[in-house]
Parts: C-alpha cells; sequence; structure tokens
C-alpha cells in the first residue's frame, strides 16, 4: 500500500528526529504525499525512533485510514491539510523539541538576521521572519479548520503549536528533514539568546 522506498525514508528520518532528541515518548509523527490519493504517514502511538516500515500506513487526503486496522497519527488531519493546500509539499515532520515547546509557550517567534534562512529560500538575512504560533486545541479537526486561512493568508516557513511542537514540510523526506533542522536551529539560537538577556 505504501512504496518502501517512502516507508524507509520515513523510518529513517524518525531516527534521525530521535537522536536529535526531537521526539520523546512516542511524540511526533511523519508523513509523505504518495499520490493524489493515498499520504504515507505514521501510525500513532509509536515510538517514532523505533519506527519500522510496517508503522508506515496509508489514508486518503481526509485522513481516512486506507490500511485495515490500522490508526494513523492523532495529527494526521494537519498533515492532509498540507498537501491539499499546498501542492509542492512532498512530506511533513511533526517533532516536540524543548526548544519549540519552551519558546512557543512564551508568544510569537520572530526570526532576524540570521544567515540560515537562506536556507527557506530567502535571498538575504536582512529580514524578519514570523514563526507562527497556534494555540493548541486536542480537537485537531477544530485546529486544522482555525488555521487554514492563516496558513493560505501568509504562507509560512513551518509553523508552531503552543506547548506542544513544530511542524515543517518540503517538497520530499530529506528536504523537509532539512528544513526542520534549519527550524530547530533557528529555536535553539533564540532559547539562547533569551537565556542570554
Ligand atoms: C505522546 S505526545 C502526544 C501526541 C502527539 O502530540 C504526537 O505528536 C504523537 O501522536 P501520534 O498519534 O502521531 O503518535
Ligand atoms: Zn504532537
Amino acid at each position: 500500500m505504501v512504496p518502501a522506498e517512502l516507508a524507509n525514508a520515513l523510518a529513517e528520518a524518525g531516527q534521525r528526529m530521535d537522536l536529535r532528541c526531537w521526539v520523546p515518548g512516542s511524540a511526533g509523527n511523519l508523513s509523505a504525499r504518495v499520490d493524489d490519493a493515498r499520504i504515507a504517514i505514521t501510525r500513532s502511538g509509536v515510538h517514532k525512533g523505533r519506527l519500522k516500515t510496517s508503522d508506515i500506513m496509508a489514508v486518503d487526503y481526509d485522513g481516512k485510514t486506507l490500511s485495515e486496522g490500522m490508526k494513523p497519527s492523532a495529527e494526521t488531519l494537519l498533515h492532509c491539510q498540507l498537501y491539499r493546500l499546498f501542492p509542492q509539499v512532498g512530506a511533513v515532520l511533526h517533532g516536540h523539541s524543548v526548544a519549540a515547546t519552551v519558546l512557543s509557550m512564551q508568544g510569537a517567534i520572530t526570526f532576524s538576521d540570521y544567515e540560515i534562512l537562506k536556507a527557506f529560500g530567502f535571498a538575504t538575512h536582512e529580514i524578519d521572519v514570523v514563526l507562527p504560533v497556534y494555540a493548541n486545541d486536542q480537537d485537531i479537526g477544530r485546529l486544522a479548520a482555525y488555521i487554514e486561512p492563516l496558513l493560505l493568508r501568509d504562507p509560512p516557513i513551518g509553523y508552531v503549536i503552543a506547548g506542544h511542537g513544530v511542524y515543517a514540510w518540503g517538497t520530499s523526506v530529506e528536504h523537509a528533514y532539512w528544513r526542520l533542522e534549519a527550524l530547530e536551529f533557528l529555536l535553539q539560537c533564540e532559547l539562547e539568546r533569551r537565556r542570554m538577556k
């Protein structure tokens, strides 16, 4: 149901996220676009550092399971939303790093004057880039509905859910991982800067 190459890429990305301490416990979820009817996504409740390819399942664009007997990530609708809204998105990674969690509890996050902003396609460091922070909600359908117009109005480089974690995406699993790594670097820098103040 899920192409082996994609399942392998997602399982490997989960291991790499775990090595960076971005997916404690069973936190985080990972997905990739398969085609215009299917999304590959981690099943709910597994440790993302110990993913097996059999933990990667398929859902449709409404988040309904296509892999009999398997329960998709609790946050599947947030992944589906990104594939639906942005055709260039090929993979979505979500983690719960300390930096994303702590900073998101202090309100909006703006990155200014960081060279690494070029990783997101900006031509210069001389720019202020806002990473939106959305209020957490245990009703993921309601959360998705709330953020949809915000994502469309001003497509961000990623986003954070307050007290929860970060969402990053890219054209492929590898590209999404690079962008997540750059985002985590920026979040860690901001955390250190605020500590020094
Ligand atoms: C253990 S963290 C709570 C759930 C969560 O936020 C998460 O990212 C993992 O949920 P999933 O259903 O994808 O395992
Ligand atoms: Zn989460």
